[in-house]
């Protein structure tokens, strides 16, 4: 949907508000709105049936003034570089808001996986890492899942990287399977973050978990995890969706039947007992919880109004609107927004590129310990200022936060020019 809207100018509007607004050297959005990096390669990949075939592979290092660049990539068929860079920015926010020593990136290769084979998406993956090895590396780039890859490609990449290096390289990509140096809780991470952001804000708001309605868009690993979470927390789970389309039950569905149906069938669509329901019908159903958990530009100006949730947990990247937004805060719907409510995943994979770097690898318990952590802290920074700042929405502190933390690393190492003025500035707004 609105595949129009230009998501990254969008994104680059929230960090111009957020520099304007804390009176920061001009110079912070002049380097946060050009990436440092972009590389768009050619991937010819040999198809089963004998012919060849061309991909266009991208690859957006956005800003790495906290460290090295971190970023999942997408295989999808609207892939393409605006969305890239869009998704990179968003990974530097998102860093930054969790306080990770990472900078912002994003991969991406415009394909319909559904539509190829296990061996053809092989060389794919393969293909990508060829293309893109030169900006890669534990220390430079480290890529990770998100729409349409997975851990088994994440384990392919990983693996023709070390075969170009000449030896393992566990470091360089995350979100792999346990036993090629993946870590434990990774696989759950984005959506056990969002739950627990969800978790905070209705404490904060006074909602009980114990018996809340929650619909799900989106069946992943984001939205069906995110699912079975909230189901495990006492919500009932009222409906979800998929790209076919969704299904609806006002007594609850079962989200664990739901992805085995899903694995089953290919769609939730159909699932027993359920009735059908459309992508606008589900945004606006009558419940407290809501979790777009699919791709950009689902909640609009032109379904904003219908929607009834109390709380949205941005499980995807950049599921709302501008304009949504503006209509979400006049109705006091509570948006926690993607850079911190989806940060779980990138947090955990931070914790897997430790433990490949340190060759000591944590407990299941361990890892979902430090994330709960992490999410609680930086849920707790961003909630803090939107109480002190009434004037804003999460979304806005977030980019506050956020901004902040870069612009600081900025300025102490010297990408700012001259100093002490814009010292001086920001500890006026700070104080
Ligand atoms: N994986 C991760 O660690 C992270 C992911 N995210 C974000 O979360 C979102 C989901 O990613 P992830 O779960 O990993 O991806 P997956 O590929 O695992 O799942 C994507 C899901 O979205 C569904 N979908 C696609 N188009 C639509 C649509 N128009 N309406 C409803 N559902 C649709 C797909 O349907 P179908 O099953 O039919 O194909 C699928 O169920 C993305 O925005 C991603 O960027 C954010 C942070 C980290
Ligand atoms: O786990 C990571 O490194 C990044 C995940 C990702 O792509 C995202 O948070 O959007």
């Amino acid at each position: 949907m609105s595949k129009q809207l230009n998501s990254f100018e969008l994104a680059c509007n929230h960090v111009l508000s957020a520099v304007k607004r804390l009176n920061l050297n001009p110079a912070v959005y002049e380097i946060l709105r050009n990436p440092e990096r972009v590389l768009t390669a050619a991937i010819p990949v040999k198809m089963d049936d004998g012919s060849l075939k061309v991909f266009t592979g991208y690859r957006v290092q956005h800003c790495s003034v906290l460290g090295p660049f971190k970023g999942g990539i997408r295989f999808h068929p609207d892939v393409d570089m605006d969305e890239v860079k869009a998704l990179a920015l968003w990974m530097t926010m998102k860093c930054a808001v969790l306080g990770l020593p990472y900078g912002g990136a994003k991969g991406g290769v415009t394909c319909d996986p559904r539509e190829m084979s296990l061996d053809e998406l092989e060389r794919l993956s393969r293909g990508y890492i060829k293309a893109m090895y030169p900006l890669l590396g534990r220390e430079k780039d480290i890529p990770a899942p998100d729409v349409y890859t997975n851990a088994r490609v994440m384990t392919w990449m990983m693996d023709e990287f070390s075969g170009i290096k000449g030896y393992n390289e566990f470091g360089v990509i995350t979100g792999k399977p346990p036993v090629v140096g993946g870590s434990l809780g990774r696989e759950e991470a984005t959506a056990r973050g969002c739950v627990i952001a969800v978790r905070e804000a209705a404490a904060a708001l006074g909602i009980s978990l114990n018996g809340a309605t929650a619909a799900v868009q989106g069946y992943g690993n984001v939205g069906s995890i995110a699912a079975r979470l909230l189901h495990e927390m006492g919500c009932r789970i009222i409906a979800v969706s998929d790209s076919s389309g969704g299904i609806y039950n006002p007594r609850g569905l079962d989200p664990v039947a739901v992805l085995q149906f899903k694995k089953n069938t290919g769609t939730v669509k159909g699932y027993p007992g359920s009735r059908p329901i459309n992508n606008e019908e589900l945004l606006a159903l009558n419940c407290d919880i809501l979790i777009p958990a699919a791709l950009e530009n689902q909640i609009t100006e032109q379904n904003a109004r219908n929607i009834k949730a109390r709380i949205i947990g941005e499980g995807a990247n950049g599921p709302t609107t501008p304009g949504a937004d503006r209509i979400l805060n006049e109705k006091k719907v509570f948006v926690i927004p993607d850079i911190l409510a989806n940060a779980g995943g990138v947090t955990v994979s931070y914790f897997e590129w430790v433990q490949n770097n340190t060759g000591y690898y944590w407990s299941e318990e361990e890892v979902n310990r430090r994330l709960e952590e992490k999410m609680v802290a930086a849920f707790k920074e961003v909630y803090q200022m939107y109480k002190a700042r009434k004037d804003l929405n999460m979304r806005d502190c977030a980019y506050l936060v956020a901004v902040r933390r870069l612009s600081e690393a900025m300025w102490l190492r010297g990408w700012l020019g001259k100093g002490a003025e814009y010292q001086d500035k920001r500890e006026a707004v700070l104080a």
